[in-house]
């Protein structure tokens, strides 16, 4: 998949069998690097909100570090004369990031955020720096690359599309050009759905009438969706995601795209059709795939007159696929009845677009990524907090040799990139018991060098396909457990976790069911099960004051054992610790910190 063709390019070809961002063949020489489709666990949330680390990091990943010379070059900055070296390389923020993101940024780097600028601006600022992260609303051109001066490394883009950045002038200049493509996968697809239903119930403009002071309920009257046909042009992440709850409305569902598998899209029931055959047959069509010259007003007049009469148009992918002006004609004339749109070919539109003034489109501000999810990673948070939580249940840490990872979930193993969670994982494990700095790009290199064998199972379940993961289950072999309880009937230290609300819980530990969310500190204790424990320990802590923020209990049978989580805000001082472990009925009990 990937290759290197000279000291300073990384190149990378989609793997064959798997859409790209890119139209094959001609992007394969482009330095962009995509992941397989489908894959929900990419950092994006982490550059967007939380990064453990940044984007373009993330992708180096996917290469052998020896292919990925701008990567390791990163680390060791120097000004575009050459004069002087710094020891931190240097980023610049063009567009909002979470907080959580730029302060680990700002952990191994000099991060500056400089929002809004003009082109100008842009071109002025950027030879300082070796980093440029940007969201949808940077362009980053040819201007830009030549203003860089060589210094510019790496572009991340911290979300998919990467149609605002000159892949060719990367490419001429050397620069790695790096995104995050799935993490606002969710959220995409649920506009799309969202703007899907309310344009055929006319949500907006009702909205709008009854906010000016009228009723007017015939006026309003919508479409229903079941039973109408609905056209996903661009049958990738999204829209396959749009297809799943299309179906679940009780619509017919079609898609057009030359490069999608036909079996991956029968799978979902939907059927691969020609473009010409989903615009013609189509009610609703859904806009879906990439903004690049062969799709760019690929909606134009001529496939507006070939399309359903009445059709109605969803685009939640970029606003340069339509012509704006035909689809404005066809708006007027009817030949669109109606249209719901997120992503504008200028963004924000001009004042005097007539899109704005047309009662029968409906228009965001491109919301397709802003959900609050799609800017988290709990699952990644999850991987990294059960990783710390395992090796702190070994017995002496430090003599790990083999790591099991099995990963649960209801969608194709196939589907499922770990490549992150193993990281995250691996980064718990090593992290508190040696000095080593893990992140994604060291992180398989660091467990080999530490003897640590790290392997992983997928397993199918029957969960909900709206969950990337069901569960992480981590266990260690050939070592002894300092808390017996989260030893498995096999012999391996084993815990799971799960994310619930969005938040990383801990499910799991031996053969005990526990339910705490992986939060501070905790105390596991095993003991006989029977009334009062729970207060018993509680009043230890309590009288010294330390705070108990959780406390759940777990069993395999009735009065027999049972495992206790308590969740504390501070670390108790060794003699409190001492009178939990004195309290009769517990047989065992272990601090973690989380
Ligand atoms: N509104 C928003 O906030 C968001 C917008 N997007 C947009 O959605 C687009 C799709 O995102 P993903 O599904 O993640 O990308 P993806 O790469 O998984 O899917 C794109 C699909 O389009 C197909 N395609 C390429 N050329 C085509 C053509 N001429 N006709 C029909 N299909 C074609 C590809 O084969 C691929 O299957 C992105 O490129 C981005 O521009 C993505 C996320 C959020
Ligand atoms: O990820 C994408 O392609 C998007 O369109 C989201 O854009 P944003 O990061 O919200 O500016």
């Amino acid at each position: 998949m990937a290759s290197a063709s000279s000291a300073n390019h990384i190149l990378l070809s989609p793997p064959p069998s798997l859409p790209s961002l890119l139209p094959p063949p001609s992007t394969a020489k482009f330095p962009h690097i995509s992941f397989p489709p489908r894959n929900y666990l990419s950092p994006s949330s982490l550059i967007r909100s939380q990064p453990h680390l940044p984007c373009f990091i993330t992708n180096a990943a996917a290469l052998n570090t020896a292919q990925s010379p701008n990567i390791v070059s990163l680390s060791k900055t120097t000004d575009p004369d050459h004069t002087t070296n710094t020891s931190k390389p240097t980023i610049l923020v063009s567009e909002k990031l979470g907080e959580g993101g730029l302060d680990l940024l700002r952990s191994f780097a000099d991060v500056e955020c400089l929002y809004g600028m003009s082109p100008e601006q842009l071109c002025k600022e950027i030879s300082r720096f070796d980093a440029l992260i940007v969201r949808s609303g940077t362009k980053v051109s040819r201007e830009v690359f030549q203003a860089a001066n060589g210094r510019l490394k790496v572009v991340g883009r911290a979300g998919v599309g990467i149609d605002n950045v000159d892949l060719q002038a990367a490419t001429e200049l050397g620069c790695l050009v790096v995104n995050a493509p799935t993490a606002n996968t969710i959220a995409a697809a649920e506009h799309a759905i969202a703007l899907l239903a309310s344009m055929a119930r006319n949500v907006a403009q009702s909205d709008a009438s009854v906010k000016s002071g009228k009723w007017q309920r015939t006026k309003y009257i919508g479409v229903s969706l079941v039973g109408k046909t609905l056209a996903i042009m661009g049958f990738g992440k999204v829209g396959s995601e749009v297809a799943r709850r299309a179906k679940g409305l009780g619509m017919h569902v079609i898609s057009h795209d030359p490069y999608a598998p036909a079996d991956r899209a029968r799978a979902i029931g939907v059927d691969l059709v020609s473009f010409d055959d989903a615009i013609s047959t189509a009610d609703f069509i859904s806009l879906h795939m990439p903004l690049t010259p062969t799709t760019s007003k690929v909606f134009n007049d001529d496939t507006f007159a070939k399309m359903k009469k009445g059709a109605r148009i969803i685009n939640v992918a970029r606003g340069g696929v339509i012509d704006e002006d035909a689809l404005v004609r066809a708006l007027e004339s009817g030949v669109v009845s109606q249209a719901a749109l997120d992503v504008f070919s200028e963004e924000p539109p001009p004042s005097d677009s007539k899109l704005l003034q047309l009662e029968n489109v409906t228009l965001t501000p491109h919301l397709g990524a802003s959900t609050k999810e799609a800017q988290l990673a709990p699952y990644v948070l999850l991987a990294e907090k059960l990783g710390r939580l395992a090796v702190q249940l070994v017995a002496g840490g430090d003599g790990i040799k083999a790591v099991k990872v099995v990963y649960r979930s209801a969608r194709d193993p196939d589907d499922l990139d770990t490549r992150l969670l193993r990281a995250m994982i691996i980064k718990g494990i090593i992290e508190p018991i040696s000095d080593s700095f893990v992140n994604l790009v060291n992180a398989d290199f660091t467990a080999k060098q530490k003897g640590l064998r790290i392997s992983e199972e997928r397993v199918v379940v029957d969960s909900s396909p709206e969950n990337p993961i069901d569960s992480i289950q981590v266990l260690i072999s050939n070592t002894e457990s300092k808390f017996a309880s989260a030893e498995s009937e096999h012999g391996n230290v084993s815990i799971e976790g799960r994310v619930k609300y969005g938040i990383p819980h801990l499910t799991r530990v031996g053969s005990y069911s526990v339910d705490v969310s992986l939060e501070g500190n905790l105390i596991l204790c095993r003991q006989v099960d029977q009334p009062g424990m729970i207060g018993q320990v509680g009043n230890i802590l309590g009288e010294q004051n330390y705070n108990v923020s959780f406390m759940s209990v777990g069993r395999t049978v009735k009065r027999t054992k049972a495992i206790m989580a308590i969740g504390v805000d501070e670390e108790p001082d060794k003699n409190t610790l001492k009178k939990i472990g004195e309290v009769s009925a517990i047989e065992e009990f272990v601090f973690l910190k989380l």
